[in-house]
């Protein structure tokens, strides 16, 4: 990346963050006021201290303690106003923090499910920790500092020339300019494009340790963790190389900043002298330049946070800038379904995934699913079965063709409306660590007690649940029950969420024939009046469903209609 493109990307970030802080931006400019306020009451402080203490030396004028007062009221003012800017500061980071996890997790559930196939788990929970806590130090450390260090020098300059020392003022503007626009940027293209690795490096690290921590029972049995950790150990050393790059030239940068400022003190002597100042203003103005350059030096924080920040932004804006797989109608198209369950009907459909545009999963698939029908799917492994769930239910959407709900292309239909008249139990449901009952209110949170239990009688769950410690209230994670549990807990998640279109993915794999059997019994019962995709490898469930696809090399076959069976 050239040095013009870093330096326009760096720009273009930092006016989206400036943007997206916009609703915290009166904070903001309270926080930069009071950082002014302090520096000059610094700046003042230290100024006023040197004069009295040389104007008592030389000529024993002043009054110990008018001197001492002026101080303590001045010490006073800066100690006051830092508590302020450091609260206002906070206080518009910490708000910006929440604000950019709830826009983040917005975005990601926008972009779902698909996102979450492009990206690994590991990835993303960096993004939206790491990479987002950073933003939290540019609005609370930098921001402020940046702009008050502009702003401070300058009222330094104007005070010179106001006291009549125009010699100085130009001597402090050079100095300033060196310190404030020169040293920060020393060697910032070389630890720009390190910091971008950095933060790429450790987005790696994350996704990662995720994988390795969600895998490590399987790593563990294959003795696969020594070359986990080799892996692991690579980047880190590489990670080791590029901080060392970036420290080096920070040091440099810290060398170059004392001598400038060594210099800067000397030119202020030089010309107050040259100019005719008495010994207490020089001492004045000589202080006054001290005071400066903290406030110079937080332009150098701000360049180094800067290059990390911009990358961290760049990853967060590469989700949320990203366009859905499944974008929702224009509002001139949309269609609002009626509460009804629809006839289903795949028009000429076919399908490849975004990763392998060239393989065709489904090719010219015809097929109407009754509406209110019972329709199982069939076929072997990997044909293509849980495709045509994800098509029926708008996971994806075709390549060629229509999915159409009672003739209205699923793509008219808003994407938040679809997700909740359309219930998908996948092969691998995921359970979250809370209780029972919090997993079962997921899709209907208003269910009460009664209607959770009957739902669990109906995937034969009841009893289980009687016997566990706190009943509904118990407390369960994705590895505390077995995969027979798991399936029949998503199913009576899927009965109360009573969407108009059911696709299960797999559902009862992991049931013994018989509760198996007795499950699909109920939930045909459960379930009469809505769509249902009932997808699986067990033929011996297929004489419940009104009719049978068997997919094939990208084809559905209808099979047989045993209406009659049901
Ligand atoms: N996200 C994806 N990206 C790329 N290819 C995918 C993706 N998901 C599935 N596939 C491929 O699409 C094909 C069909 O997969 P699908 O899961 O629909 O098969 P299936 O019939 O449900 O298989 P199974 O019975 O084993 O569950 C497979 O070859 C699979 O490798």
């Amino acid at each position: 990346m050239t040095e013009h493109t870093l330096t326009d990307g760096r720009a273009s970030q930092t006016r989206w963050l400036l943007s997206f802080g916009r609703p915290v931006l009166w904070p903001l400019l309270i926080s930069i006021a009071c950082r002014v306020a302090e520096l000059a009451a610094g700046a003042a402080l230290l100024g006023y201290a040197a004069h009295a203490a040389v104007s008592a030396v030389t000529t024993g004028s002043g009054s110990a303690v008018s001197v001492l007062l002026v101080v303590l009221t001045l010490a006073a003012i800066r100690g006051v106003f830092h508590y302020l800017e450091h609260y206002t500061g906070h206080w518009v980071a910490f708000r910006v923090l929440a604000m950019m996890r709830v826009f983040f997790y917005r975005r990601l559930a926008a972009l779902a499910p698909a996102i979450t196939y492009r990206h690994r788990t590991g990835d993303l929970l960096g993004r939206v920790t790491r990479d987002i806590d950073r933003l939290e130090v540019f609005f609370a450390h930098t921001v402020v500092p940046a702009i008050a260090a502009v702003v401070m020098p300058s009222g330094v300059l104007l005070w010179l020339i106001v006291i009549g020392y125009p010699g100085v003022a130009l001597a402090v503007g050079v100095s300033v300019v060196v310190l404030g626009a020169g040293v920060p940027f020393v060697g910032r293209r070389r630890v720009g494009r390190n910091e971008a690795a950095i933060v790429a490096h450790l987005g790696t690290v994350s996704a990662h340790l995720a994988d390795s921590i969600a895998g490590l029972r399987e790593i563990s049995a294959f003795g696969a963790a020594p070359e986990r950790m080799r892996t692991l150990d690579r980047v880190e050393r590489d990670l080791a190389v590029r901080r060392r790059v970036v420290a080096r030239w920070s040091a440099a940068r810290v060398a170059l900043t004392r001598a400038c400022q060594v210099g800067a003190l000397a030119a202020v002597v030089v010309t107050a002298h040259a100019g005719g100042a008495d010994a207490a203003t020089i001492a004045a103005m000589v202080a006054v330049m001290f005071a400066t350059f903290p406030a110079l030096e937080a332009v150098d924080a701000f360049a180094a946070l800067l290059g990390s920040t911009t990358s961290s932004l760049r990853r967060i804006r590469e989700i949320a800038d990203g366009t859905s797989d499944t974008p929702g109608p224009s509002t001139a198209d949309a269609w609002h379904p009626p509460e009804s369950a629809p006839e289903i009907r795949f028009d000429g459909v076919a399908f490849a995934h975004p990763g392998r545009p060239g393989r065709r999963v489904l090719d010219r698939v015809d097929l109407t699913l009754p509406a209110g029908g019972f329709v199982g799917v069939v076929g072997p492994t990997g044909s293509g079965k849980s495709t045509l769930g994800a098509l029926a239910a708008r996971i994806w959407d075709p390549v060629v063709g229509r999915v159409l709900w009672d003739g209205h292309d699923l793509r008219h239909i808003p994407v938040d409306v679809l997700r909740d008249r359309v219930t998908v139990v996948d092969q691998d449901p995921y359970l979250l660590p809370t209780s029972i009952a919090a997993n079962l209110r997921l899709g209907a949170p208003e269910a009460t007690d009664e209607r959770l239990w009957e739902a669990l009688h109906a995937v034969d769950l009841d009893t289980f649940v009687r016997a566990m410690p706190d009943g509904l209230d118990t407390a369960i994670s994705d590895r505390t029950l077995s995969g027979g549990q798991r399936q029949r807990l998503a199913l009576a998640r899927a009965i109360l969420h009573d969407g108009a279109v059911i696709v299960v993915d797999e559902g009862t794999g992991q049931l013994d024939a018989a509760t198996e059997a007795r499950v699909v019994a109920r939930l045909r019962r459960e379930w009469a009046g809505r769509t249902v995709l009932w997808i699986t490898h067990r033929e011996s469930t297929l004489d419940r469903c009104d009719m049978v696809c068997r997919v094939r090399d990208g084809q559905v076959i209808v099979e047989e209609s045993t209406a009659s069976a049901c």
